[in-house]
This record gives C-alpha cells, structure tokens and sequence, in this order.
C-alpha cells in the first residue's frame, strides 16, 4: 500500500512531502520528492523507487559523493531493474542543503554539494549542515512514513564521500541498519585534503571530533561488529585512489578488530557512475541477503 496520494501531495502526522515528478519503470515508481527537513531547515530533495507488489519493501539507502544531487545514481547508476526484481525500495537523498541562504564555498569540495554527511558545529556552516541528523532521522522518518517500507530492514551504501557517509552512518547508528557497503569510500577523512578540509571546516579544529567521522577509526574501535560483512568495490584506474580514498585503512583497520570485509579491486575502473553502474547490482544483491526476513 503506497501512502502517497496522488493529488501531489503527501501528508502524514508531521510529515509533508510533495512529488516533483513520478516515472514507472521495471513495473515500479520511481518518484521524484521534495520535503522540509527541521534538522537542515531546508527543502530537502530524493527520489525513492517502489517497486511493484504490496510491501513491506526492504530499503536500499544510497549517498551520493561530491558535487551530487539526488539525480546522478537515479540517473546513472541503472539499479532499479535489479531492485524490482529484489523487492527494495531505493531511496537518493541529495547530498547537502542547498539555496539561497545556505553557506556555499567556491571549491566543489565543501559546502553545497558536499555535506560530508556530517552535523556540522562551525560557523557558517552549523545553521543548516546537519546532514547525519537529516539522514538518520528526517529521511528515515518520512521513508517510514509515506512508503510501504519494513524500517527494521534497511540497508545503506554510497560512493566516494557517500561511502564515507555510509560507512560512518552505520558504524555510528546501528541500530538503523542491517548491512552496509561502499564504492570508492573516503576510508580515512582524517588522512586525506578532501576529508581534513571538510572536517576543518564543519567540526573546527578539536581531532577528537573528527574520529567520530572517520571510518576506518570507527572500525579499528569495533563499531561495525554488529555487520556480518562489509562489501567494498574500488576501481585501481581511480584517480582518487591512493590520495583521497585510501581503502587500505579498511583493511588494517578491519583486521585489527577481526571484522569481516571484502575489499574487492578491479583492473581498469575508474571513480566514475561507470564503474558504480558495473557493479552496483552486486551491492544490491549483498543487501538483499541481509535484507530478507
Ligand atoms: N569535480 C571534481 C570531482 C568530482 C567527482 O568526481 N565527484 C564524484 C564523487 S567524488 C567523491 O565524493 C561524483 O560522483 N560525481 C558525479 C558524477 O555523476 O560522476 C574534480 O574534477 O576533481
């Protein structure tokens, strides 16, 4: 049973969403959505795929990496004919408030665009850049409510600083999640310019505060213990790889506390929507195993 009206309009106890646009495809709906998040003070936008049938759906969340909207997986990531077949609803938040009166910078490595998927302290960014409380509360709740989901089953990935959110997000709320996984994750914010400039700039200048979003310290502590695997892609033609990404850390940080994680490499790929659209049906599976009652 699909909650949401198709006057345009969704409502719910507290809980308003519109439809921007709606598309069926692989007998599914993917629709197009925009909603007011209290922990970002914003319209927040996301597309969510249902697939056909009644539900409780299973949910596949996604984050997306630097310089995204919600569009670029919707768009280019062709997973929703995997999903149909699987019974997962798949939800793309986009990755940061955005607007007129939203703090921005000139590089495309901070502010809109790039929310890190952190709650940020630091001024200008702390009036809006909650995105871990957007994420875990305001999107899981409206998901919760308006769709046909079962929200004790829901799984999380993303790609580069969406890797890192999924990652991070998990380690630190799971109670929310069932599995995890990642393409090209941040491994290390804290060893890395773009990680060290975002968190610099969200979390000021105290590391402590910046462990907390660092996922292969997170790991090396034992926080994913409660995933039975984590499954990482990485492409070895990445440009990204041995400067920004750094998936190594995983592995140690994994080994360290004797956390199951599969890293796999693969010749020839790079950081693109290519190599996410190779190998994301994969992802979908590894969810999904997990995801089954
Ligand atoms: N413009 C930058 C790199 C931007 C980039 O590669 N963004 C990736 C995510 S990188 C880590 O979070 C992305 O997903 N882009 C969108 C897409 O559709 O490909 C540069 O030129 O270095």
């Amino acid at each position: 049973m699909l909650v949401l009206d198709n006057d345009d309009v969704a409502t719910a106890p507290a809980i308003k969403a519109e439809i921007t646009a709606q598309h069926t495809l692989h007998g599914g709906t993917l629709y197009f959505l925009k909603h007011d998040s209290a922990a970002t003070k914003t319209p927040m936008a996301l597309s969510v795929f249902v697939p056909e049938g009644e539900g409780p759906f299973p949910v596949f969340l996604w984050l997306s990496g630097l310089t995204c909207t919600a569009n670029n997986f919707t768009e280019k990531a062709g997973a929703y004919k995997k999903a149909a077949e699987l019974g997962l609803i798949v939800v793309a938040p986009d990755t940061s408030p955005r607007g007129e009166g939203v703090a921005n910078d000139d590089a495309y490595d901070m502010g809109q665009g790039a929310g890190f998927y952190v709650n940020a302290t630091q001024s200008p960014w702390a009036a809006h850049f909650q995105m871990e409380t957007y994420v875990t509360r305001d999107l899981l709740e409206l998901i919760g409510a308006q769709f046909p989901t079962d929200m004790s089953r829901v799984g999380i990935s993303g790609h580069s600083m969406g890797g890192h959110g999924a990652l991070t997000l998990a380690m630190n709320h799971s109670n929310l999640f069932t599995s995890v996984s990642a393409f090209a994750p941040i491994a290390s914010p804290v060893h890395c310019p773009w990680g060290q400039k975002a968190m610099a700039g969200y979390l000021g200048p105290n590391h402590d505060a910046w462990e907390i979003y660092d996922a292969a310290m997170r790991l090396a502590r034992g926080k994913a213990l409660s995933y039975d695997d984590i499954l990482i892609d990485q492409g070895l033609a990445d440009p990204f790889l041995d400067t920004q990404l750094m998936p190594h850390l995983l592995e140690q940080a994994a080994k360290v506390v004797g956390q199951k994680l599969t890293l796999r490499r693969h010749e020839g790929y790079d950081h693109s929507y290519y190599f996410i659209a190779s190998f994301i049906d994969d992802h979908l599976e590894f969810h999904a195993a997990r995801l089954k009652t």
